[in-house]
């Protein structure tokens, strides 16, 4: 017998940030009583977060811009704790562009106590005229002042709507921050959701609101410098190992089979896949009946992200990331990593719209491409060299009213041995970097205590002021 023979084997089925941060959550706590097998089924390690490398180019291109905010703090721990947070660069204002006013900066205040750190910022969005600015106080003032739970029923165009609020305001402002933080739009996420982003996001502390933006690729970052700190604690990571089934026999034994057909014996086996592959995994009927109460996770309604890929023959902006206004695109970005001169690269983001055919993919880019000629002076004269459209339709999933009732949390009692992590499962945020590294702890604490080890806890947040607690219900 080995020593290994004695220690408590974890099989961890994908290597996103969920699967990630479980791994290093029982590592780094106590390395010696487990064994741990991270299993993914692609060549790279990174899940939604993740490069691809464009065949014109040959450049590593993040399939789509990934961007954290200061409230992140359990990814920001994540990354701290594996030597790599440095790589995230932290911006503490937005610049907002709308083709028919000049640019607005979105600058809360660093010397105010929260909430009163945001008192001015909605003056200054001078894209909201004055009845406008006067409409968002109100509902916002409002929404700090109701519990969570009183908007557990409502989609957030419900609610705004109750609170006066027009479809112009909602479009050039609500509509701007919650379809980029939550990927759908306000007439299809819950209002708890939307509540969260204004609350946590900006309203409860200083440096909530500060963006994070990633200055290598992600398949660099997570792919390789997270994993190999993952590995070093002593996990054993393998690629292109696709799980196809988990096994259970009623003596007890457990494991999972894999597309390949090899048998990996576990004692506890923790899934960090989208909501949309987990039915596939339980479908032996013993395990199927196990669950049967529940309804399948791939209810969950999936929201496509697109990222428009654009390489200019010059510089349309010298801004590193910018909000935009009153059109199709929502941000665009300018990663320093990718800037081969002659050509300026720039990505555009659009959330929850789906370019299904070629046609509407080639409207896309004209529309895109007449917004950002209508912003950015300089884009009139440039020349698109290559462009490239990536749709993720199951980029996030849709926070809507009927979704928090689906997401599982972990310990799942029908099966002691099985754990369920994924920023889908219920982690308290929408589909996020955070939701995803908070799972991951959940799911590993829930390991933890099967085998009689104190529980971790995901970090809380941002600490609030007594003025954020005496303002904010
Ligand atoms: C286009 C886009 C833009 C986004 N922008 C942002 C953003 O700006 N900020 C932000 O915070 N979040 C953003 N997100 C969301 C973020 O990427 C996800 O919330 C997070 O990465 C989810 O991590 P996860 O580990 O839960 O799942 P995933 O990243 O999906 O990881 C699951 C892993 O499991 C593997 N797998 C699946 N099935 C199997 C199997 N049978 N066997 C073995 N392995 C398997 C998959 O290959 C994958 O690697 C974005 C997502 C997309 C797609």
């Amino acid at each position: 017998m080995t020593d290994q023979d004695f220690r408590h084997h974890v099989v961890i089925i994908g290597a996103g940030l969920a699967g990630l941060s479980a791994a290093e959550t029982l590592a780094r706590h106590h390395a010696g009583r487990f064994r741990i097998t991270l299993l993914e089924a692609k060549r790279s390690i990174g899940g939604r977060a993740g490069s691809f490398t464009d065949p014109a180019s040959g450049e590593t291109i993040d399939y789509c811009q990934h961007v954290a905010m200061g409230c992140c703090t359990n990814l920001i721990g994540l990354l701290d704790r594996c030597g790599i947070s440095g790589a995230m660069k932290r911006y503490d204002r937005l610049r907002f562009y709308h083709p028919n006013f000049p640019a607005s900066d979105f600058a809360p205040s660093r010397y105010l106590p929260a909430p009163l750190h945001l008192a001015n910022t909605i003056q200054h969005l001078r894209y909201l005229n004055k009845a406008q600015r006067r409409e968002v106080r109100r509902a916002m003032l409002r929404l700090l002042r109701t519990a969570e739970d009183r908007f557990v029923p409502f989609t957030a165009r419900r609610w705004l709507e109750s609170q006066g609020q027009s479809n112009e305001t909602i479009d050039k402002f609500w509509n701007v921050f919650l379809a980029s933080a939550l990927g759908d739009h306000c007439g299809h996420v819950s209002m708890a959701a939307a509540r969260k982003v204004f609350v946590d996001g900006f309203a409860a502390a200083r440096g909530a609101s500060d963006v994070l933006i990633p200055q290598r690729p992600l398949s660099q970052l997570l792919g390789h410098d997270l994993v190999s700190e993952v590995a070093q604690l002593g996990v054993e990571v393998r690629v292109q190992v696709a799980v196809e089934t988990l096994l259970a026999e009623p003596s007890g034994w457990v494991g999972v089979k894999t597309r390949g057909g090899e048998v990996i014996p576990a004692d506890s086996v923790i899934s960090a896949i989208p909501w949309h592959g987990v039915d596939r995994l339980l479908e032996p009927h013993a395990l199927r009946r196990a669950v049967a109460n529940r309804r399948p996770f791939s209810e969950v309604p999936s929201s496509p992200i697109t990222g428009v890929h654009l390489w200019f023959d010059r510089e349309i902006t010298s801004q590193s990331h910018a909000v935009l206004v009153g059109g199709l695109a929502q941000w665009i970005f300018r990663p320093p990593f990718n800037q081969r001169l002659p050509r300026h690269y720039y990505q555009v983001v659009v959330s929850g719209v789906h370019p299904m055919s070629n046609a509407r993919r080639g409207e896309m880019l004209e529309q895109i491409l007449q917004e950002l000629h209508a912003v950015f002076p300089s884009a009139a004269q440039s020349m698109l060299l290559h462009h490239r459209i990536v749709t993720d339709p199951h980029a996030v999933f849709s926070v809507r009213p009927e979704v928090e009732a689906i997401r599982p949390l972990p310990p799942c009692p029908a099966l002691p041995w099985l754990f369920l992590a994924g920023d889908w499962t219920r982690t308290g945020w929408s589909a996020t970097m955070e939701g995803a590294v908070i799972s991951g702890i959940q799911a590993a604490s829930c390991v933890l205590q099967r085998i009689g080890l104190r529980a971790v806890s995901p970090d809380p947040g941002l600490p609030r002021g007594r003025l954020a607690r005496w303002m904010i219900r």
